[in-house]
């Protein structure tokens, strides 16, 4: 694929996502603080610098499992079809649950996700996405905690791809074409 020229444009420092982690890690805790038996869910590939961070700020004791759901490939647009790739590899029923996400677009992720997940009957299902894009929505579905709400902008970095690139990046940046 011939991929248009771009830049990154800074949107979202790496100060202020940690700052950020750690309000929202006091916030979890506060909710899951009496359970012994909560297992974060990473959706890869995107949640993993956010989940990486996340817990090590959460001071429970907590067990860590992956999903990987893709709906996007190489595109800007999502395709609508939520293919899971990689199940878990842990039974959840009767477990507190924390979805991770890295951004919430359409909305159809994460709303696919929970609906799968809660058909295991978890004891709590709750979920955190560290960007939320409202104006792009076309499921009625958000996270329980969200990190930042940002404008209609195609975002790279910290874990989050444009065509699998720039998942490296400390920061979260908006794409700007150049050509
Ligand atoms: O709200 P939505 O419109 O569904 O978009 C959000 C999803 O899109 C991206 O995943 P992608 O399919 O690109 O896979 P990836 O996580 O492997 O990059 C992102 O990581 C979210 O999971
Ligand atoms: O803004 C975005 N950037 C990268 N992947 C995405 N998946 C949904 N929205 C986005």
């Amino acid at each position: 694929m011939t991929q248009r020229p771009y830049v990154v444009d800074e949107m979202i420092s790496a100060k202020a996502i940690a700052a950020r982690i750690e309000a929202l890690a006091q916030e979890i805790k506060r909710e899951f603080g009496d359970t012994n038996q909560l297992v974060v869910v990473g959706l890869l590939r995107g949640s993993f610098v956010f989940i990486a961070d996340l817990v090590r700020e959460l001071d429970l004791p907590v067990e860590v499992d992956f999903l990987e759901a893709s709906s996007y490939g190489n595109a800007m647009e999502s395709s609508r079809e939520v293919r899971i790739l990689k199940d878990l590899r842990s039974g959840i029923e009767g477990r507190d649950v924390l979805v991770v996400e890295d951004i919430v677009d359409t909305g159809h992720t994460l709303s696919h996700v929970t609906g799968l997940l809660t058909s295991r009957k978890p004891a709590r299902l709750r979920s955190i996405a560290l960007l939320d894009k409202p104006t792009r929505r076309e499921v009625d579905f958000g996270a329980d905690w969200t990190g930042f709400e940002i404008p209609d902008e195609f975002v790279v970095g910290y874990g989050i791809d444009y065509a699998q690139r720039n998942r490296n990046l400390p920061y979260i940046g908006k794409v700007r074409f150049t050509g």
